[in-house]
């Protein structure tokens, strides 16, 4: 018979309970009690609920009130010392990890965080070093499973596998010069073991362990490692499930296959592909294969009978008790159920699963595969089948104009006028000083703004109230930057929510959810956008508020959109077509835009990009195809202007080098990027490459509540101006101030401005 399974549950509740629950203990509103309280309700409802829908292999202890990876580095004692000996309890050593802490005469940043993998959530990187002193200080993966057995529930418990956490994490600052985590396996491992046995002897017959690295290129070095951690893990666990998701093994299949586990999954969701190859390599074993069929990344509907397909090839060559069907990955990434939409269209509903309806999806396809003569499993693959023939049907209802349009892009539709010189020369019209000063885009979003665009939505206040607030929002910021001597000023983006909401609500082809929240990291969640049809722009969606703002000023404004690559990574993009096709599409009308802000004599227009990195394939090989028609996106928004406009885009991460080329191949005539961490290396690079644009590394992080003094921005700019010539650089924050208050945006941007008089002084 085949089985079926979830990798992973969302963390957040229905509700949104542990957010609220986690921000009020951080807000001293509750106890820690209280907030453990909510989290085993959570548990609970959600180990009851994915139980409910015929789930064979329910997850547990994969469940957090931060981040999973985070939750590893508090168990094993991974704690740097700087959160150490701070009179705080485990609790609230785990938080300041997450996000710092400044309270009670304790100042502590909070430790890196990162992408998981290529999506948007991001994970805290642990910190090791020779002198890591492991310790199990506690057994989550236990504790979570003795709590669902009490609540009457057998689940696989969950764990990061010790490659992966060792491999995610970086060295410490204490670490030597050289040193790598890896090295510290055997050390590990024997607190792995003890995990694990405790795990058997309270009574559970399968762990999941995820690897997740396995799907990365640089797996291929790690076969040792892998067989030593999996040779002495697997005679004391429980049934080792290995978990890979999020991309392909390729040759890694090879020693994973002769690993001593039972069973193997893997992402047939994202690479389908890899079935036959991953089959016949552990043909010859007993591992049993879960083929992670039903998307966790994404919302769409899974169409069963291709599942089915690929369920019956996976039969053929293993036989039914050696398949399991599951989620190609943790249900972390997607919202927990479509039942809380009341606004969606039946259409549009019918079009969707979320976390709880892909259990329903595993454990019916399972059950298909099973051959079950029940009824209710008819019914559900009937109204599959109808359900995808409808979006079908929709979708060739498509917006031919947008398809042909895409269609007809020539290359000449990607390139400017002329070459970036003879643009700075018309650009000089600007009558930007040297070293000029601006900023990334949004100011302080304030509690009143948020409550403005609450009550527009609320009808509390009328179009044309809200339109007046907004106006004085842009004035005060106007007025702002040009008293504290800004060079080229933004509106201050007061009337957007988000950076890629804004846009998708404003063009065909979204939709969005009322409780679609998915975490981003720690307690912030988005709600990504999800398109569903052709992109296009029927109105211009910004050069109302950019030409209002340049009306009251004589200094040059910068208009504002979000690019097209990051519209679409920060959404959740269509599955019937190919995503450069929809990132074209959006590229088309923001060409559109790009053009209309022109026309309204907007000279300087920045379109941010700072989800192309992310979007970057987990595979090298991949890259390429991925980095053409990402960096062609760009080209097509922003080539469609005379030599005298000003393209800009900002990027806010600084891993640049081996995207380099991609980097320059967008052709903006003035780049901003995160490079406040003085991360010299970066930005020799720039020079390295030759890169001949304006740029502008951000002087100081944004991302802390705290001033950068002057002398210090002033020392910044030497240190950039050892390596980028003074002709060509820009000063700038390193990413919009919106998650930050006015008091410190002021002064800071105070001494941006003083710091650049000194450089024209100093390099006139
Ligand atoms: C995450 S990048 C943000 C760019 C945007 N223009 C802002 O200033 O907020
Ligand atoms: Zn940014």
């Amino acid at each position: 018979m085949v089985s079926s399974s979830v990798l992973g549950f969302p963390r957040i509740g229905p509700k949104r309970e542990i957010k609220f629950a986690v921000e009020s203990y951080w807000g001293n509103k509750s106890s820690a009690e209280d907030l453990q309280k909510v989290a085993a309700e959570i548990r609970k409802q959600s180990w009851t609920n994915v139980k409910s829908k015929g789930v064979d292999y329910i997850p547990s202890g994969e469940f957090s009130l931060y981040d999973h990876v985070l939750d590893h580095s508090a168990a094993f004692n991974v704690i740097p010392s700087r959160y150490q000996n701070l009179g705080l309890s485990a609790l609230d050593v785990y938080f300041a990890m997450g996000r710092g802490r400044q309270a009670d005469g304790v100042d502590v940043p909070a430790s890196e965080m990162k992408k998981w993998f290529d999506s948007n959530y991001h994970f805290v990187v642990p910190e090791f070093s020779g002198t890591t002193d492991f310790k199990l200080v506690y057994n989550k993966a236990l504790n979570e499973y003795k709590e669902a057995k009490e609540a009457g529930i057998n689940t696989r418990p969950v764990v990061l596998g010790p490659i992966s956490f060792l491999v995610l994490g970086k060295p410490s600052r204490s670490a030597q010069a050289g040193f790598q985590p890896i090295s510290l396996l055997p050390k590990l491992l024997p607190l792995y073991e003890q995990l694990l046995k405790e795990l058997k002897e309270a009574g559970a017959e399968w762990v999941q362990v995820d690897e997740p690295i396995l799907v990365l290129d640089k797996a291929a070095d790690l076969a040792a490692e892998f067989k030593q951690a999996y040779t002495k893990l697997a005679a004391v666990a429980p049934k080792i499930l290995l978990a890979t998701y999020f991309g392909r093994l390729e040759s890694n299949v090879k020693f994973v296959a002769e690993l001593p586990i039972a069973a193997l999954h893997i992402d047939l969701d994202r690479e389908p592909g890899q079935l036959e190859e991953v089959a016949n390599a552990i043909k010859d074993t007993k591992i049993v294969l879960s083929l992670g069929l039903v998307s966790g990344r994404n919302i769409w509907k899974n169409d069963f009978n291709r599942s089915i397909d690929l369920g019956r090839k996976a039969i053929d060559i293993l036989g039914e008790d050696r398949v399991i069907v599951a989620t190609s990955s943790s249900l972390l990434h997607t919202p927990v159920t479509l039942a809380s939409e009341t606004k969606l269209t039946d259409e549009q509903k019918d079009w969707f699963s979320f976390a709880l309806e892909k259990a329903s999806e595993v454990a019916t396809i399972a059950a298909v595969l099973s051959n079950s003569q029940d009824a209710e499993v008819g019914k559900a693959l009937e109204a599959n089948i109808q359900s995808i023939k409808k979006r079908r049907d929709f979708e060739k209802n498509s917006d031919d104009t947008v398809r042909k349009r895409v269609a007809a892009i020539t290359p000449d539709d990607l390139n400017r006028k002329s070459p970036f010189p003879a643009r700075a020369a018309a650009q000089k019209a600007l009558g930007l000083p040297k070293f000029p000063t601006t900023t990334i885009g949004s100011f302080p979003q304030t509690k009143e703004i948020r409550q403005a665009r609450l009550k527009l939505g609320k009808k509390e206040l009328t179009q044309e109230e809200y339109d007046e607030f907004i106006k004085k929002e842009i004035q005060e910021v106007v007025k702002f930057q040009e008293d504290v001597g800004l060079d080229l000023l933004v509106h201050g983006e007061p009337e957007r929510n988000d950076m890629v909401q804004y846009f998708g609500e404003l063009l065909n082809g979204f939709c969005f959810t009322q409780h679609g929240w998915v975490q981003s990291y720690g307690s912030r969640y988005v709600r990504p956008p999800i398109v569903v049809s052709d992109v296009s722009r029927s109105a211009p969606m910004t050069v109302k508020w950019s030409s209002y703002a340049q009306s009251i000023t004589k200094q040059p404004m910068k208009g504002m959109l979000t690019g097209p690559v990051t519209i679409l990574n920060w959404s959740f993009p269509r599955v019937d077509v190919s995503r450069e096709v929809q990132s074209k599409q959006l590229a088309l009308a923001l060409r559109d835009e790009v053009v209309d802000l022109e026309a309204a004599d907007i000279k300087a227009i920045q379109v941010d990009e700072p989800a192309i990195r992310e979007g970057l394939p987990l595979r090298r090989k991949d890259w390429d195809a991925y980095l053409t028609w990402a960096v062609d996106s760009f080209r097509l928004a922003t080539a469609g202007v005379q030599d005298k406009t000003q393209t800009h885009s900002h990027f806010c991460y600084s891993d640049f080098n081996d995207i380099f080329p991609s980097i320059q191949r967008l052709d903006a005539d003035v780049i901003s990027i995160e490079a406040s961490k003085s991360d010299m290396k970066l930005l020799s690079a720039f020079q390295e490459f030759g890169y001949k644009n304006y740029i502008g590394p951000g002087v100081y992080d944004i991302h802390s509540p705290r001033v950068p003094s002057e002398p210090e921005i002033k020392d910044r700019i030497k240190d950039m101006l050892t390596l980028i010539s003074p002709d060509y650089l820009f000063v700038n924050p390193d990413c919009g101030l919106k998650t930050r208050q006015w008091k410190e945006t002021k002064e800071s941007l105070k001494n941006v401005v003083e710091a650049a008089r000194w450089a024209r002084k100093e390099w006139p």
